[in-house]
């Protein structure tokens, strides 16, 4: 019997404490036998780990930034997580399209009709390309900009993203928030300003509800 790969991503402002609790989900699924691919963008493969470094590093105009997204986007669903999901794998992906329109879109203010053109190019199925491959779920870690900010003063050294001003993630959500009443079904909203033990609690019931994780698994 073939098991049916499952694609999750995970969204949110910078700080927003993603990275924090993808790992123990990905040991959650590990430990019922399912093999786990984690991954990020932009990123995930050799050249969208390049066009990654430049992207947070180098200054370029929207379009740019949004282009080079989408090429980052482009490799990393050829070379890694359609295989992945054909090979029935739990896909777990820190950020996706979600974050261009938020970022480049809400956030930087660029066209948004130009962002869904470039989706449909660079999403659409191999063997169906009349549809786009989009994640099974969206797990959305929704903090205020300030809290984000907080957490984040102390964590790291801040990229060409993290040190925007609040009122730019303030937009970035309100992006988030649009996404999400576009597609209420494909999201779940994670109330993060809460501690971590909290926000894991929330994050492991999203997936009980949808009968991906046996409650006892994760405890
Ligand atoms: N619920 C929480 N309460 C307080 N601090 C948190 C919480 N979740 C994460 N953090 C801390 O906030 C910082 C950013 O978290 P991180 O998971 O790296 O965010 P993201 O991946 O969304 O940018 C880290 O230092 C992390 O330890
Ligand atoms: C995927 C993606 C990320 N980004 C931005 C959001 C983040 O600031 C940055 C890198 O994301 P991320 O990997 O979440 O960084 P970190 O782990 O350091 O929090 O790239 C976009 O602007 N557009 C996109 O399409």
């Amino acid at each position: 019997m073939s098991i049916t790969g499952l694609f999750v991503s995970f969204e949110g402002i910078d700080g927003a404490g993603k990275s924090t609790h993808i790992a123990d989900l990905a040991a959650a699924f590990q430990s019922l036998g399912r093999k786990v691919t984690l991954t990020r963008e932009p990123g995930g493969t050799p050249l969208a780990e390049k066009l990654r470094a430049l992207v947070l590093n180098d200054a370029m105009d929207p379009l740019c930034e949004a282009l080079l997204m989408f090429a980052a986007r482009r490799d990393h669903l050829a070379q890694v997580i359609e295989p992945a999901l054909a090979r029935g794998d739990v896909v777990l992906c820190d950020r996706f399209t979600d974050a261009t329109f938020a970022y480049q879109g809400y956030g930087r203010g660029f066209d948004l009709s130009v962002l869904s053109q470039l989706e449909q190019w660079v999403q659409h199925l191999p063997n169906d390309p009349g549809r786009l491959r989009q994640p099974d779920l969206t797990v959305w870690f929704d903090l205020p900009a300030q809290v984000a900010a907080e957490r984040l003063a102390t964590a790291r050294v801040p990229d060409r993203f993290e040190s925007q001003p609040a009122a730019f993630f303030s937009q970035v959500a309100q992006g988030y928030a649009q996404r999400m009443q576009a597609d209420p079904a494909r999201f779940a909203r994670i109330h993060a300003d809460q501690a971590k033990a909290l926000v894991w609690r929330d994050v492991r019931q999203v997936f009980i509800d949808k009968g991906w994780l046996p409650p006892e698994s994760a405890a």
